[in-house]
Order: C-alpha cells, then structure tokens, then sequence
C-alpha cells in the first residue's frame, strides 16, 4: 500500500467545479509546509488535473521505481530567509524552516497538457485504486488529496480505497483519515451543491474539518481596499446549520493568479489590509518572473496570512499529530 509512510490524510471537497478547490488545496499544502510540516498532494481530479499548473511544475515527469511511482518534489526540506515587516521589526527567526511538498498528479502522466481524460468509469475507479496504492511517498506528515467537484465515481471508489486502508482514529499505525475541507463560494447556487457534499460526508462518516469560503471579496491591486463582491457570510451560515467549522473566507486577489500564472511574487500597495492584517513589506522585490521558489513567493501572497490562521485552527481540532 503506497499509504504506509503517512500520517494524515485530508481530502478537499467540492460540491461544484471552479470554485477554487485546487487552489485552496495548494493553499493549504504551502502553508502546511510553511510551518515546517512534510506534506505531499494526490491530485486524483483525473478530468481536470490542474495541481502541477498551480506548482509551476507542469513540465515535470513521474519517474517509475520497482515499487511504484516516485512523486514529483515541489521543494525540499530548507531554511528560507527570514522576512522583515513594515514596523522594522525582524520576525525573531533566523530562518523560516520549509517542510518538503512532492505531489503526484496524472497530469503528469499525460503525454501531452492539452490531452482530454474521457474515461469510463471502470478506468477511472482502477486509476484511483492505482494511486493510492503505488505512489512511493516519502515520509508525510500530510497528504493532501485534491478531488473532483460533486459525488462521482472518483469519490466512490476513494472512499472505499481508503475506508480499507486508514484508520478512523489517531491510534492506529494506520494512517489517520482526518477528514474533509469542503470549499465553497458565496453564491446560492455552489452553496446548494456543497450542501450535497456536506451529507455526502455524514453519510460516509467522513468528518468535515471545516468549510472554507472562496472568492468572497475582491482585493483591489491599485488601493488597499477588500471589496466584498458577493454576499459574504453564505459559507459560514451553512456551516453553522451543518454544525461544522467555518474556517474563513477568502477574497480573490489577482496578486495570487500573477504568481500562479506568471511566478510573479505579490506585491501589494501601502497599506493594505486583509482582516485587519498589514501586507505591506519594507522589503523591495523586484519582479523575479519565474525563478526563485514558489513557496517563497507565496509567503509574500495576501492569501498566506489567511491559511496560516485555517491551517493552526484545523490543526488545533486535530489535536496536532505530526
Ligand atoms: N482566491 C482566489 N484569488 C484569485 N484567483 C483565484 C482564487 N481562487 C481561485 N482562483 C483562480 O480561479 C481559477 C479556478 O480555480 P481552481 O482551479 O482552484 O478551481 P477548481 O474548483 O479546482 O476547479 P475545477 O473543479 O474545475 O478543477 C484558477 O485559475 C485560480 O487561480
Ligand atoms: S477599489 Fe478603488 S482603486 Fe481599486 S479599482 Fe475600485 S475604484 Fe479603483
């Protein structure tokens, strides 16, 4: 079983395409390793297969062991340079320590990015078997495993792969099926859809770690303003109705899409805020293109200081077993 080496599995859930899910669970993956946890990401979206896009590792090939699968490294493990906030103050580290993130995607199977995935379901449920079975995973404090919007067949037999192959409890050698982030947007339409996928998880027992509420607002890249463009607040009422967590909203900002796009890290005016936090930096970056690692770029992102506080929270309830 490819599962042997990890710890924690949470899947990311979506009742609806394009709401952000991949993104939320790339989010996730470099936050967790931004605060120093080794994480990988499964991304078994066999129709739309996007994780490597998000990477910037989309030209990267899985290379085939004896045993299986070996996993494409994001980053390694590594001390990234300490940032400097505004006020002037250092941020008491020497160093910022990186957990390593590898992913495996069958994106990076396909011969060519463009290639369409028009599989029945037979294939599809023996794709996902495969994947969880002989990926050759370091490691993991964390896998992450980026799934298909809706209920389909991918869930089915996920599901019914991992419900064999995890344990319900931290007790276990087993690695510890720890629940699902549900990600959602503020409009009806996607909240009755997540609906669906929030029985979907009380029917399988799968517990929901917390609902997460994407493209909720607008950060404006010429001013400091976070303008909600929907209603906010859809996310959190249904959580509340469906005693789960709310881990928050999350505005879309287009600093984000220039870095996952281009590799441009963010850079935002003076002064702006995101829940009451400073995104401003005295540092002066120089647009650095593509080179220079992803995940220090996303450090400079208005999203990170968002996840850091969902990712310490999910952690909080999961009791933090690394
Ligand atoms: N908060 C955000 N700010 C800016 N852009 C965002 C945000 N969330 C998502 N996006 C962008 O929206 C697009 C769709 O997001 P993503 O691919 O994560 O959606 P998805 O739900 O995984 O879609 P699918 O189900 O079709 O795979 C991407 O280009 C992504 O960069
Ligand atoms: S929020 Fe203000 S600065 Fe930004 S685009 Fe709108 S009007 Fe212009």
């Amino acid at each position: 079983m490819g599962l042997e080496n990890v710890r924690n599995i949470i899947l990311v859930l979506s009742g609806k395409g394009g709401v952000g899910k991949s993104s939320i669970t790339t989010q996730l993956a470099l936050t967790l390793s931004l605060q120093g946890h080794t994480v990988g990401v499964l991304d078994i979206d066999l129709t739309g297969p996007s994780i490597p896009r998000f990477f910037g590792i989309e030209e990267a090939k899985v290379r085939q062991a004896p045993g299986g699968w070996v996993p494409v490294d994001v980053h390694t493990k590594q001390t990234l340079p300490s940032r400097t906030q505004t006020n002037g103050e250092a941020n008491g580290q020497a160093g910022h320590e990186v957990g390593a993130l590898s992913c495996m995607s069958l994106g990076f199977l396909l011969r060519d990015r463009g290639d369409a995935v028009i599989w029945r379901g037979p294939k599809k449920t023996a794709m996902v078997r495969q994947f969880l079975t002989d990926v050759l995973w370091p490691e993991l404090d964390y896998l992450l495993i980026d799934t298909p919007p809706g209920t389909s067949d991918e869930h089915i037999s996920l599901l019914e792969t991992l419900l064999k192959n995890t344990s319900p409890t931290p007790s276990a050698s087993l690695p510890f099926l720890a629940g699902a982030v549900i990600v959602t947007t503020p409009q009806a339409i996607s909240i009755s859809d997540v609906k669906k996928e929030l029985n979907f998880c009380r029917k399988t027992s799968i517990r929901v770690l917390g609902v997460v509420e994407n493209m909720a607002g607008f950060v404006c890249p010429n001013c400091s303003e976070c303008t909600n463009v929907f209603s906010k607040g859809g996310g959190e009422i249904m959580a509340r109705d469906f005693e789960v967590p709310f881990l928050g909203s999350v505005p879309i900002d287009p600093a984000f899409v220039m870095l996952v796009e281009e590799g441009i890290r963010p850079q935002y005016p003076e002064g702006t805020k995101i829940d009451g936090q400073d995104l401003s930096r005295s540092e002066e970056h120089n647009g650095d293109g593509k080179a220079g690692l992803f995940v220090d770029k996303y450090r400079d992102c208005s999203l990170y200081p968002l996840f850091d506080g969902f990712v310490r929270r999910l952690l909080q309830d999961l009791g933090n077993r690394t």
